[in-house]
């Protein structure tokens, strides 16, 4: 099975022509190269936070409603957040002290763990920087697995107490996924017997996932900068904790930009783009952005879920049927990031079925890859 580190080698990406952020040494200086709106641009109107009352919904994964509720938000918004998941909250407070200490690295030290153009895996910003002619005010480091060579260069010390960290969160996130995937598809109509890598008691054992830490510094200018531009992700879902500073933004159809405020112990929950073809276009996935601010710096932590990386998904033909055409050409997760590396938010359209046939595109997808950041 090939792995998600080859997902890029046919696409590297080559960040070089922005040098690298030394975010300490820009604490005082807002350069023009990450301003994404001009000085009191009209921009600033859509820039504060949505004043809708609409709120991504709450669920308590002990309810024993849980599969509905779920089944509700994945269709209605594509995003919830968790609580009362049983997951231990010294890992939370673990994997953020992790995080601290990464961040905090100098420079030259954090970049002895760099990723390279085509791989998947270290420190660097953000792939879809690429995409972008502004730069944005965050970095991030990507593990796969095992972190050991790469905190190796981190850390020659205490790599041994970060890697276990790693270890012990990763394995819990896999478990908590393995559960969504089930009550995610059971609101589906689809049982574990209907996906074949689900494995008998639906442990998804061959899934495959990244992790991801996302650094967000305090910045002089945050009306004019950007986090993490919006994107989805191309998982089947991402499980994802914030500390408690705020930023995360969804798009919601008919509101504009939804905060998602960090609840303590709980997780965000969003469909990925494999799910959305997989569901034959019933969930969607959710277009996300984060915003900073002055004073605090945020952190986060994605754990970005997906199929064994040779694994075709297509629309379940549960969801197929007359009047309910299949929307989706099937597609392998590595085969979809190659498409994502090339397309970014037009990748979706781009294994649409109606596009490949009449070379027609999404109505809405203009939008999608627009530079607007409002
Ligand atoms: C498995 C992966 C999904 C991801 C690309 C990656 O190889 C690891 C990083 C992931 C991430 C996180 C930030 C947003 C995103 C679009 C990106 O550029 O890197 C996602 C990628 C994705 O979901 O497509
Ligand atoms: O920092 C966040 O809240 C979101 C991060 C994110 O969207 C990602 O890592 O894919
Ligand atoms: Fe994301």
């Amino acid at each position: 099975m090939p792995s998600l580190s080859e997902a890029f080698q046919d696409h590297p990406v080559y960040l070089h022509h922005h040098k690298h952020p030394d975010f300490n040494s820009l604490q005082q200086q807002f350069p023009e190269s990450y301003a994404w709106t001009q000085p009191d641009s009209d921009h600033h109107h859509h820039y504060s936070d949505n004043t809708t009352t609409n709120t991504v919904p709450v669920i308590d994964f002990k309810d024993p409603n849980a599969s509905n509720l779920i089944g509700h938000a994945c269709k209605t918004w594509g995003v919830f957040q968790l609580v009362n998941h049983g997951i231990p909250i010294k890992l939370f407070t673990d994997i953020q002290t992790a995080c601290l200490a990464l961040f905090s690295l100098p420079l030259h030290q954090k970049l002895k763990a760099a990723r390279s153009p085509d791989g998947v895996a270290g420190y660097g910003r953000a792939r879809i920087s690429s995409f972008f002619p502004k730069l944005m005010w965050s970095e991030c480091f990507t593990i796969l697995d095992s972190p050991l060579h790469l905190f190796l260069q981190l850390w020659p010390q205490e790599y041994a107490k970060y890697c276990e960290i790693v270890k012990e969160y990763e394995a819990a996130m896999k478990k908590l996924a393995a559960k969504l995937m089930c009550l995610v598809l059971a609101s589906l109509g689809i049982s574990k017997e209907d996906i074949k890598w689900a494995g008998p008691r639906g442990e998804f054992n061959g899934a495959c996932a990244a992790l991801h830490l996302n650094s967000y510094p305090s910045c002089p200018d945050p009306d004019r900068a950007m986090g993490l531009a919006a994107h989805t992700d191309s998982t089947l879902l991402t499980i994802l904790h914030q500390n408690n500073v705020s930023g995360l933004q969804v798009l919601k159809d008919g509101e504009g930009w939804v905060a998602l405020p960090p609840l303590a112990g709980g997780l965000v929950i969003n469909i990925g783009d494999l799910l959305h073809i997989l569901s034959n276009g019933l969930y969607p996935s959710v277009l996300h952005r984060v915003r900073v601010n002055r004073s605090r710096q945020r952190f986060s932590v994605a754990y970005l879920y997906g199929p064994p990386t040779n694994v075709e998904i297509s629309p379940n033909e549960k969801l197929v049927g007359p009047g309910r055409p299949s929307l989706f050409q099937s597609v392998t997760w590595n085969e979809y990031l190659g498409k994502k590396a090339k397309h970014f938010n037009k990748a979706l359209s781009a294994v649409r079925v109606s596009s490949s046939i009449n070379g027609l595109f999404d109505v809405n997808e203009d939008q999608n890859n627009d530079f607007q950041v409002g």
